[in-house]
């Protein structure tokens, strides 16, 4: 099979390749990530939106490999946080920080600003998941972008092991679940990522472009 069959994808996060394969499965073609490319630089994500970084991530990759390239800059905001860590969700607990760094980060933070008050409550703000993703083909020097977005609570009780990053703390009411405690098709049926790829591809389809 050729590269140029493959839908490439311009990250190094392991759970978003996951998603992205079992997104797209049923085109019948290979996802690539940047494991696939390992020659390829990664890219500085110093944008200060979401789309920017996409933006940023699939361009820099598309012209080096001369191929199509989908890239997903997405986040959590955490509405007690003033939207916090946003952007920054990768690196909260500082550079090079596992997943398990940054959840104890944003409920040290939580918990902080929660002194004083009735400590019984798990949910402790308000917070989306953000995605936006952009198409970039170096043919035509191109982008199609996409943006989803869910909404939840912060839980300070973590459950599930499924999803990656902050999911087990991203409690949903209406299941009564965390993020972490579905699985990849209910998650897909209501995340950022699965709103903004759904959104993307109709767009591609409308334009007689397929990913
Ligand atoms: O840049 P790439 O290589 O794609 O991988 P990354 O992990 O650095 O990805 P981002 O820069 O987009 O940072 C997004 C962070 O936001 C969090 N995040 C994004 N989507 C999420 C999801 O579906 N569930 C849980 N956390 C998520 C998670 O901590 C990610 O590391
Ligand atoms: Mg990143």
């Amino acid at each position: 099979m050729t590269e140029t069959n493959a839908i490439i994808v311009s990250t190094r996060n392991k759970g978003k390749v996951r998603e992205f394969a079992h997104a797209l499965a049923f085109l019948g073609k290979p996802v690539k990530s940047m494991y696939d490319f390992p020659d390829v630089p990664e890219v500085v994500e110093d944008g200060t939106t979401f789309a920017e970084n996409a933006r940023k991530k699939a361009k820099e990759v598309g012209d080096r490999l001369g191929l199509p390239v989908l890239a997903d800059d997405s986040g959590l905001c955490v509405d007690r946080l003033d939207g916090r860590p946003g952007v920054y969700s990768a690196r909260f607990a500082g550079e090079g920080a596992s997943d398990e760094m940054n959840n104890e980060k944003l409920l040290a933070e939580l918990a902080e600003l929660n002194l004083g008050e009735d400590t019984e409550q798990p949910l402790l703000s308000p917070a989306r998941f953000v995605c936006s993703l952009a198409y970039y083909d170096p043919a035509s020097g191109s982008f199609v972008e996409a943006d989803g977005e869910v909404d939840g609570w912060i839980t300070s009780e973590p459950a599930g092991s499924g999803g990656f990053g902050y999911d087990p703390l991203f409690y949903l009411p209406e299941y009564e679940k965390t993020m972490a405690e579905l699985s990849l098709e209910e998650k897909q049926a209501i995340s950022h990522r699965g709103r903004a790829l759904r959104k993307l591809a109709e767009m591609l389809e409308k334009q007689t472009q397929q990913l």
